[in-house]
C-alpha cells in the first residue's frame, strides 16, 4: 500500500508539472544559477541581537548563488517567469558547519501556508489545460486578494544582480548575550544601490545577461551588499510571509557580504549542495511560519531527484 504523499512532495511534483522536471542533477526550481564567492565581514551592531559566532567580530568565507525562478535550466534572464531572482548564502563557521540564508528579490510570499501554496500552483497548472470561462488560477487569485497583490507585485528587471536587493520574507528569532531576543527579517541591500532596467532595455539583453555580468565583472570589480535585519515590533505578525512590516521599523546591519570571484568547480558545487534556511547556528532561531518550516522538507525533496 502507498502512503499518502506529504504537502511538500506534492508541492514539489506539481513544480515538475509546471516546469517539466525532474532534471538529472538540477533543482526542481531556481534551477538556473551563478555561484560566486567572497567573505563576510560581521558589523559591531550585529551584537545588538544575536551572539551567533559568525556575527562576533571575524570575517568568513561566504558562497552566494543567484538564481532565476522557475525549473527551467535555460531560461531566459529577461524572461518576466524567472522573477523573482533568488539569492542564497552559506557562510562557512569553520570545523564543516555552516549557515545558509536563501531569500528572494521579492519582499513577501503569495500564500501564507504550504497547504495554500498547493493550491495555488496546482491552480496554475490546471489552467493550461482548463477550458472553463473563469480559469482555476483567476479563481484562485479572487478568492485570494493577497496573492493576487503578489502577482501584481512590481518585479522589474535589474542591471545586474549585485543591483538588486533580496529578503528573508520569513521571520527569525535572534537572541543576543544578554538573552534578550527580537524576531526579524533579512534584507540584502546592494552598496552600489538599486537599479533596474525600463521594460524595452530589459526586453533587448542578452539571455543570460545577468549571469555573465556578474561573472564577470569580478575580481576586478567585486559586488557588494549589506546584510541587516528588519526588527518587529510587538503586534508584527511574524508568522506570516505574506504581510509586509512598516517601513519604519528598525533595521539593524549585520555586515557587509564582499564577493570577489565565480566559483571554480560551480556545477559540481551547485549539484552537492542544498542551501537550507534552518540551517542555523546557536544564537538564531526559526519562528512559527509555517512557509519557513516546510522549506527544508520540500528543499530535501528537490535534492534527493537531483542526487539519483
Ligand atoms: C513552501 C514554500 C516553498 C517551497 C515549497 C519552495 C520550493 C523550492 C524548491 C523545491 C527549491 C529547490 C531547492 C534545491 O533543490 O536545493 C527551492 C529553491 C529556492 N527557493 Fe524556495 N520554496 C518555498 C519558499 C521560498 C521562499 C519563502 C523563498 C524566499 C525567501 C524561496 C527562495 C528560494 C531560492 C532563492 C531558491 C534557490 C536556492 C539555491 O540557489 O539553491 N523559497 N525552493
Amino acid at each position: 500500500e502507498e502512503r499518502e504523499k506529504s504537502t511538500v512532495e506534492k508541492i514539489v511534483d506539481v513544480q515538475h508539472d509546471l516546469f517539466k522536471g525532474p532534471r538529472e542533477g538540477l533543482r526542481s526550481n531556481h534551477t538556473k544559477g551563478v555561484v560566486l564567492t567572497g567573505e563576510f565581514h560581521p558589523a559591531d551592531s550585529a551584537r545588538q541581537i544575536t551572539s551567533a559566532a559568525h556575527l562576533q567580530q571575524q570575517s568568513s568565507p561566504i558562497v552566494v548563488r543567484f538564481s532565476n525562478a522557475t525549473g527551467f535550466p535555460d531560461i531566459a534572464d529577461n524572461d518576466p517567469r524567472g522573477l523573482a531572482k533568488g539569492m542564497a548564502m552559506r557562510i562557512d563557521l569553520g570545523d564543516e558547519e555552516y549557515t545558509d540564508m536563501v531569500l528572494s528579490s521579492v519582499p513577501r510570499f503569495p500564500v501564507a501556508t504550504p497547504e495554500a501554496f498547493l493550491e495555488m500552483l496546482t491552480a496554475v497548472r490546471d489552467s493550461a489545460t482548463s477550458e472553463a470561462e473563469t480559469k482555476p488560477i483567476q479563481q484562485f487569485l479572487a478568492d485570494n486578494p493577497k496573492a493576487k497583490h503578489f502577482v501584481e507585485y512590481p518585479k522589474p528587471f535589474p542591471a545586474s544582480f549585485a543591483n538588486l536587493s533580496y529578503h528573508g520574507i520569513n521571520a527569525f528569532k535572534f537572541t543576543n548575550a544578554d538573552g534578550e531576543s527580537v524576531y526579524g527579517r533579512y534584507i540584502v541591500t546592494p552598496l552600489d544601490g538599486v537599479k533596474t532596467l525600463e521594460k524595452a532595455d530589459a526586453e533587448i539583453q542578452n539571455e543570460n545577461y545577468l549571469m555573465n555580468e556578474i561573472r564577470e565583472r569580478l575580481p576586478q570589480q567585486p559586488a557588494e551588499f549589506r546584510l541587516a535585519v528588519q526588527v518587529a515590533e510587538p503586534g508584527d505578525e511574524v508568522n506570516d510571509a505574506t504581510i509586509i512590516w512598516p517601513e519604519d521599523r528598525q533595521i539593524v546591519e549585520l555586515g557587509r557580504i564582499v564577493l570577489y570571484a565565480a566559483k571554480a568547480d560551480a556545477a559540481e558545487y551547485e549539484k552537492a549542495t542544498m542551501f537550507n534556511p534552518l540551517a542555523l547556528p546557536e544564537g538564531i532561531e526559526p519562528s512559527a511560519d509555517p512557509i519557513l518550516l516546510a522549506r527544508p522538507g520540500a528543499y530535501a525533496v528537490s535534492f534527493q531527484h537531483r542526487m539519483d
